[in-house]
């Protein structure tokens, strides 16, 4: 499936707001998202970077414009079928980690396949929670875990159901540096190992420099795309937008 578009967003617009106070957060955007990649979403602060998530991952709708998630094409699908289709084909991974407290690592990672009642892999249940260190933590709950390990089980548990795409919003925003390294690899084993797809938004240009591509969002509309960013170029793609 290498070279083909796991998602992707054709001219899209989304204005937030009416009349007076109405904001373009995204001014014909067109972006295609290539499966088995780790694409980083920066810009500044209202450049539109979690509408953009939103909307591809059908939590919003656009005023115009085309999304895609794998065939399927998300505008005109009515509530439940896109609530179908968050559930069985995407995985999201929030800076909170949102996990449920009074369940065990396991169960989290477990919960939205089995409201899915979709039976897990064993096998690739336990390609993931090994890839991701958690092996002698699945009978803990989150209150047990450090903050690291606690959003290493809400990747796993975005991973387990075999997505189409993984999307990251600020992903390492609530974790020190270690922990926040320990994650982004993750993700990246994900994507070069795992064969998964990764979407993640951040401001922060070392996060970003795990990613494969890196797409620069201002004023709501796409400024520039990176190739295998490096904190450097990042940094400097966004000290040159704000000048
Ligand atoms: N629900 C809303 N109602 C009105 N305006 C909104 C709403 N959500 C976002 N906006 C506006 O749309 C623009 C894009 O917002 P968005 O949250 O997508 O940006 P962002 O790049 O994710 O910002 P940040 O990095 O600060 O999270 C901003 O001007 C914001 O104020």
């Amino acid at each position: 499936m290498d070279g083909h578009n796991a998602a992707g967003v054709a001219d899209v617009v989304k204005v937030h707001g009416r009349g007076d106070t109405a904001v373009r957060a995204l001014d014909r955007v067109s972006l295609d998202l290539l499966a088995h990649r780790f694409t980083a979403i920066m810009g500044p602060s209202g450049s539109g970077k979690s509408t953009l998530m939103h909307c591809l991952a059908g939590l919003d709708t656009v005023d115009s414009g085309r999304i895609r998630i794998g065939q399927t094409e998300l505008t005109g699908l009515s509530d439940a079928a896109l609530t179908r289709l968050r559930r069985d084909r995407i995985g999201f991974v929030f800076q909170s980690f949102n996990l449920l407290p009074t369940m065990t690592a396991e169960e989290n990672i477990l919960l939205g396949l089995r409201l899915a009642r979709r039976a897990p892999d064993r096998a690739w249940f336990t390609s993931v929670v090994d890839a991701l260190g958690l092996r002698s933590r699945l009978r803990h709950k989150p209150g047990e875990l450090s903050g690291g390990q606690q959003q290493r089980v809400a990747c796993a548990r975005a991973l387990v159901g075999r997505p189409d795409v993984v999307f990251a919003d600020e992903p390492t925003g609530s974790l020190d540096s270690r922990s926040g390294a320990e994650v982004l690899g993750f993700l990246r084993t994900s994507v070069r190992e795992l064969g998964q797809t990764v979407v993640m938004v951040t401001h922060d240009p070392v996060a970003a420099s795990y990613a494969d591509r890196g797409v620069l969002l201002a004023d709501g509309r796409i400024a520039a795309h990176l190739e295998r960013p490096t904190a450097e170029t990042v940094l400097a793609a966004l000290t040159r937008l704000e000048a």
